[in-house]
This record gives C-alpha cells, structure tokens and sequence, in this order.
C-alpha cells in the first residue's frame, strides 16, 4: 500500500457541461500539514467537495480518491457518510454550516460523537467535555448547554473544530477557516490547528488566500490556478524560490507590513471565466513571461531536480528571493 493517506488521481469536475477541474493529482501523507492556495474560484474547495462526494447533483465528477486504497469515488452515499466526518472531516470558514443555531452545542457533540464512534450517555457527555476543552472553550461544562449564539465567533470556530474532532479523524480539511475572523483571533485558530495536529497526528489539508497562515501550518503546498495545479513544493521551496509566474505574483501580491505601501503589486486582469479557456496555459494573458507557445500550448505538471512540481514554460530564473519571504520563512 502507498504511504500516501489520501490520494487523488486526474480529478475533473464539471458543472452544467463547464469543466472547472481538469485533472488534479494530488497526494496527502499521513499526519502531513498540506497547504492550497490561489485566488478565489480557481477550484481548491470544489476538489475537496469533489473529493467528500458533497458537489451537488448537476455536477460531473470523474477520477479517483482513494483513503487508504479505499476508492470514494463512485462510492454509494451511505458509505461516504461514514467517511465524512469519520476518517475525513471538513469545517469553512462559516459555522452555520456545521453548527445548528436551534440545538445545545453539547447535543451538537454528543450526537457526533455517537454517529462516528458509537459513544452514548455519559461516556459522549465526557468526551464531549473533552474535546471542548481540548479546542479552548473555557467552562466547558458550564457551556455544555448553552445554544450557538450564545458563543462569540472564534468560540464558534472552536466548536466546529470540536465537531470535526468527535470522530477522531485521520484528515481535517480547514477551507479558509479563519477568513472571517479579526487578526487576533485569526492568530488563535492557527495555534489551535497547529496544536491539534501536533496532539492527534491528524494530516490537516489547509485551503487559504493567505500565503502567511499557510506558511505557518503547512509543510507543503499546492498553488492552484484555474482548475490546476501549477506549483507544488515545500514551503521552504515556494516561499525562497517561487519558480511559477503565478506563485511569484501571488507573493508580490502580499501586503508589507514593513514596507512602503507601493511595493504591493498586484498581479493584473483577472482569474480567467471556465467557460473561455483555451487550449494555452490559462496564466499566459496574466503572465509577464509569458512565451508565444504559451498561448496555444499547456506545459505538463512536470517534476523538477529539487523535488517540487512545475508546469511552466518559463519558469522564474533561481536566486530572485525577495526580503517578505525571507521574513515569512523565518518562521517556518
Ligand atoms: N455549486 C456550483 N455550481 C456551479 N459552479 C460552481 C459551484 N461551486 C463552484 N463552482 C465553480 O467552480 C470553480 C471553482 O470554485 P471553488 O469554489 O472551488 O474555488 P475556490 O478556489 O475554492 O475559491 P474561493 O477561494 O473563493 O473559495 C469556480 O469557477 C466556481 O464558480
């Protein structure tokens, strides 16, 4: 068996007969903190719903996603269910979309935790107690009967992750699960994801804009653009020498807090519609190297001599590090 937790192969989605995956391979190993990251609508979170068979109907999916050698794709829904939330859990950056506003949190938990690990009565109260104190909700017992509302919303975002927890997962998928909290607390959901993986061993998949975030949590990650994965490295890799256009726009695009504000340079025109592709590399209208074969050639993910994976023409020359992600990998 591979060593590989999840493996993705030559995923495509379409939705309404407009492909908007095409064909992403993409592997998560066990324990492993993996980041994707690309500008909005380029396909990171429709490759995880594909992935949990949680597309709607209209969709077309094709490909396979195997969890252990267990194939997902195709599977009848009453098994993916198992699946979902069980061995794979997933929370977005909105709760509402996990936590129900009309029932006790602690019901919340305890349900979860008998759906997925059979626990009952007192032994799923417990362990629910457990796990609310694990992702830092002070009180917990006091707090066990207490509705969604009642809780602010990083308390909120700790409770989706206490329910992703209650079925002990071997994967958490994270999409954007910080986006819609201010900066601190932000800061305090990281901690918090970070510790978990620490604690459980879980590989965490971590969708996000935000390159800072995700060189904190992630050891590896995947750049996206336009139903495809262009980049992939460690973060060491990406982060000291981006070699795709697209990586590199996407670091130059990021605010300095210490510098002028003038350094920030966005990368121009837009995230190209799906139904207007063409038989180029979709980056190439955007792309300031762009070659006369990129408009009508697509380059292959290839795999390059230091380990990272590349589909790019023209690649950034090595040694073009600039001072931000040096800071950034400070950290890492
Ligand atoms: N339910 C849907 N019906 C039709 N098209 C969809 C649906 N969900 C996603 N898409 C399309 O699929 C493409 C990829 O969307 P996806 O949500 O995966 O992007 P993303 O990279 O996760 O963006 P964001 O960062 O904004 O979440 C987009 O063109 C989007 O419009």
């Amino acid at each position: 068996m591979s060593n590989h937790l999840v493996e993705i192969c030559d995923l495509k989605v379409a939705f309404d007969g407009v492909q908007v995956l095409h064909g992403i391979d993409l592997a998560v190993g066990r324990g492993e903190a993996l980041g994707l990251v690309g500008e909005s609508g380029c396909g990171k979170s429709v490759t995880w719903l594909a992935a949990l068979g949680l597309l709607p109907g209209r969709a077309t999916v094709s490909g396979s996603v195997r969890i252990e050698g267990q194939e997902l794709c195709g599977t009848p829904r009453q098994a993916l269910e198992n699946v979902r939330g069980g061995r794979i859990a997933m929370i977005s950056q909105d709760p509402s979309s996990s936590l129900n506003p009309v029932i006790r949190i602690g019901r919340q938990i305890t349900e979860a935790l008998t759906l997925h690990r059979g626990l009952r009565g007192e032994t799923a109260r417990a362990e629910a107690l457990r796990v609310m104190d694990m992702v830092g909700i002070p009180d917990a017992r006091r707090r066990f009967d207490l509705y969604p509302h009642e809780f602010s919303g990083g308390q909120c975002q700790r409770l989706m992750i206490a329910m992703a927890l209650a079925g002990e997962p071997d994967l958490l998928i994270a999409d954007e699960p910080t986006t819609a909290l201010d900066a601190t607390i932000q800061a305090q959901i990281l901690d918090l994801l970070i510790q978990l993986r620490a604690e459980t061993g879980m590989a965490t998949v971590f969708i996000s804009h935000d390159l800072g975030a995700v060189s904190q949590v992630c050891e590896r990650v995947c750049v996206m653009y336009a139903g495809r994965i262009v980049e992939q490295g460690t973060i060491a890799q990406l982060f000291s020498e981006p070699r795709h256009p697209y990586t590199r726009g996407l670091f130059d695009a990021i605010p300095r807090l210490d510098g002028p504000r003038d350094r920030l340079i966005p990368i121009p025109g837009t995230v190209p519609n799906p139904k207007h592709l063409t038989a180029g590399c979709a980056f190439a209208p955007r792309c300031a190297h762009a070659a006369a074969t990129c408009d009508f050639q697509r380059p292959a993910l290839d795999l390059l001599d230091d380990g990272r994976h590349l589909a790019c023409f023209n690649p950034v020359p090595f040694a073009k590090t600039v001072p931000v992600r040096q800071k950034m990998l400070e950290g890492v």
